[in-house]
Formats: C-alpha cells, sequence, structure tokens
C-alpha cells in the first residue's frame, strides 16, 4: 500500500523508524518491571476481548512502559519551559493518539493501555474518549449530505474535537465531551463524558493522525504527546470487520432499539453481503484515502498478523 508521507524517508538511506520484530520487542519486556499481578491480568481479560496473556505481557507491558518514561519526560520538560518563562508549573496531562482503521482494534488496544498504564507510578489517573462522540449528529450528517461518510475526516466536528483536548490539556478542572451511542447510531443529545484532570488522556479515533482540514492551523493531532497507530494488512482488517459484524447481528441488533435491528432477520450470507458492502463502500475507502497515509506520522507503529498477534513494531527515534 502506497504511503506518500513515507516517500520522504524511503530514499534508501534513513527512515525515522527503528523497526523491532515481535521477538526483539519482547525481550524488552523482562528488563521492565512488571506493575500487574497475575490476578490483575485475569480481570483484563473482562475487557470483553478474547486478549491472548502472552500478547499483554510480550507486546503491550513494554508499551506501557514506554510511554510511562516519555510521560515523565514531558512532564519535566513542561516544569523546564514553566522555569525559564518565570511561572508556577501547573500539571498538565499526557495525551496519547490511538489511530488506524475501523475494526482494526483500536478500542480493544486502548483500553489495554489504559488499565496497564494505571499500574504504573506517576499516571495513576488515565481517561479514555472516543472521537465518535465529536461526530456531527446524523440530522446535521445528513444536511451536508454525508450519512454515507461517517468517519470521514468531515464527518466530525474537528474544532469542538480541538477544543475538548486543549481544554483538557490546559488543566481544566472538568471537561465534557458528547457521546455516541453504537445502538443508536447516533449523538445521544443529553449523555457527556467528563473527564477530570487525568495524569493521561488516551484519544482514540480513525482520524486522530490526519494534518488540518485546511493545510493550515491547529489541528488535534498537534496536541499529542504520543501516537500508536494500530496497522494491518486491509484484507484482514476486512474480515475482521464483517466477523464482528456478525457477532453484533447476533447479539446487539437483536435489541429492537438498535438501530440495525432490521440487520437482526437477515440470513448470515445476507449479512456477510451487507457488512462486505459497508467495507466497501465506506471503510475501506475511509482507510485508504485518509487512515493509511497518516501512518507514518505516529511515534509507534503496531503490525498485527492474521490472528492480532503484534508481528512487527516501528518505534520513532527521529
Ligand atoms: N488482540 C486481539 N485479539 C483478538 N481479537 C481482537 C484483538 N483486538 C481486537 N480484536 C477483535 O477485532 C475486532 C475489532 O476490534 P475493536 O477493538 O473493536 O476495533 P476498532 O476499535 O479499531 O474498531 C473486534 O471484534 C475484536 O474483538
Ligand atoms: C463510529 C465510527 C465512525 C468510528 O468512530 P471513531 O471513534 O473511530 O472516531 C465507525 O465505527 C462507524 O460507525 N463507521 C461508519 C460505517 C460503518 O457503519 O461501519
Amino acid at each position: 500500500m502506497s504511503d506518500p508521507a513515507a516517500s520522504l524517508w524511503n530514499n534508501g538511506h534513513t527512515t525515522p523508524f527503528v523497526e523491532l520484530d515481535r521477538a526483539d520487542w519482547a525481550a524488552l519486556a523482562p528488563t521492565t518491571q512488571l506493575p500487574l499481578r497475575e490476578t490483575e491480568i485475569v480481570q483484563l481479560r473482562g475487557l470483553g476481548e478474547p486478549l491472548d496473556l502472552g500478547e499483554v505481557t510480550d507486546v503491550y507491558l513494554p508499551v506501557s512502559r514506554l510511554l510511562n518514561l516519555y510521560a515523565a519526560g514531558a512532564s519535566q520538560l513542561h516544569r523546564a519551559t514553566s522555569d525559564f518563562l518565570g511561572e508556577r508549573a501547573r500539571r498538565t496531562p499526557f495525551v496519547i493518539g490511538v489511530a488506524g482503521s475501523v475494526a482494526v482494534g483500536k478500542s480493544t488496544i486502548a483500553r489495554l493501555l489504559r488499565e496497564l498504564l494505571a499500574r504504573w507510578e506517576d499516571t495513576p489517573r488515565v481517561e479514555l474518549v472516543t472521537t465518535d462522540g465529536f461526530l456531527f449528529p446524523n440530522a446535521e450528517l445528513a444536511r451536508r449530505g454525508l450519512m454515507a461518510r461517517k468517519g470521514f475526516p468531515e464527518s466530525y466536528d474537528r474544532r469542538s474535537l480541538l477544543r475538548f483536548v486543549s481544554a483538557v490539556k490546559g488543566g481544566a478542572a472538568e471537561v465534557r465531551a458528547p457521546f455516541y451511542s453504537h445502538l443508536n447510531y447516533d449523538i445521544v443529545p443529553d449523555a457527556q463524558i467528563v473527564v477530570r484532570q487525568p495524569d493521561v488522556l488516551i484519544v482514540e479515533g480513525l482520524n486522530v493522525l490526519a494534518p488540518p482540514a485546511t493545510g493550515h492551523g491547529l489541528t488535534v493531532s498537534d496536541l499529542f504527546d504520543f501516537t500508536v497507530y494500530v496497522d494491518a494488512r486491509t484484507q484482514d482488517i476486512a474480515r475482521w470487520y464483517v466477523e464482528r459484524f456478525l457477532r453484533l447481528q447476533r447479539g446487539a441488533f437483536s435489541n429492537p432499539k438498535s438501530y440495525f435491528h432490521r440487520y437482526a432477520t437477515m440470513t448470515e450470507d445476507e449479512a456477510r453481503r451487507e457488512a462486505r458492502r459497508i467495507w466497501d463502500e465506506i471503510n475501506e475507502p475511509n482507510l485508504v484515502q485518509n487512515i493509511l497515509p497518516t501512518r507514518s506520522r505516529a511515534t509507534l507503529v503496531l503490525r498485527k498478523d492474521e490472528n492480532h498477534a503484534v508481528s512487527k513494531v516501528l518505534l520513532r527515534k527521529l
């Protein structure tokens, strides 16, 4: 898959990333002190995903340690800047962006990182928000002719997302974000997510690494201290999307309140075709046109194999 930004570095001489295969990355784990007890690892499984424990210790524990080190470094730098300005340093949260395709496993990774980071010293209070809360409500999307473009950059209220992250980073006592319900397939008018001065804020969403809409000005990625891009082969992600759709069809869609309740009575073949249509018409074009081109902007790229196991880790060193 072509990645225009990567061509800057692909001149045969240099790349901004150091690339480690899984074994080399996992070898870093024993030197990191384990912040999890066995019982806690079992609790992590309760997140609802079939997470392999080897995956947690080999891959995500070292990631959480690295994030914890970066958070300590950022806090020192922040103090030094305040000293330089002759100001009293105020605590500011370390902000992490998690990007990647629909169905690549962003939510699973973001929730796991929240649990792991909270167990390290200095970062006990971790909040997680997903950018779907900043999608325009369906009525507004329909008005703009964007109902078939949910998840594309223009389907979000990007100014409001930028304001939200700025306020959290600026140390506001309490900041509210809108809430998107997958059951309703829409923003819930009176529901909100409240963030209160966390040590770490994780912002997870398809397009969090996208450049500014107008090509200039600030965008949310300018406020991130660290970004993770979750990567996999497009054909594997398409399969994960269809499998998740089939699970939802048998589960959540059977709820009469679900926007997709009409899918509940489909045969498996019909549901498979419908999922494939949504993937082909919306999610894959969004991946190819908007999401994949942002991969080389990430600090860390986690490349998954066909079974969700991380096979390669790329860490930005330049
Ligand atoms: N590490 C993993 N091991 C096994 N299955 C996973 C893993 N991560 C995600 N999945 C599955 O892949 C699908 C997509 O994951 P999810 O976290 O919902 O993706 P996203 O938030 O990117 O849309 C889900 O069905 C989930 O159960
Ligand atoms: C809600 C989403 C846009 C993802 O939002 P995110 O939190 O990543 O910003 C996506 O899951 C979605 O619903 N896409 C629309 C196409 C589809 O029905 O899959």
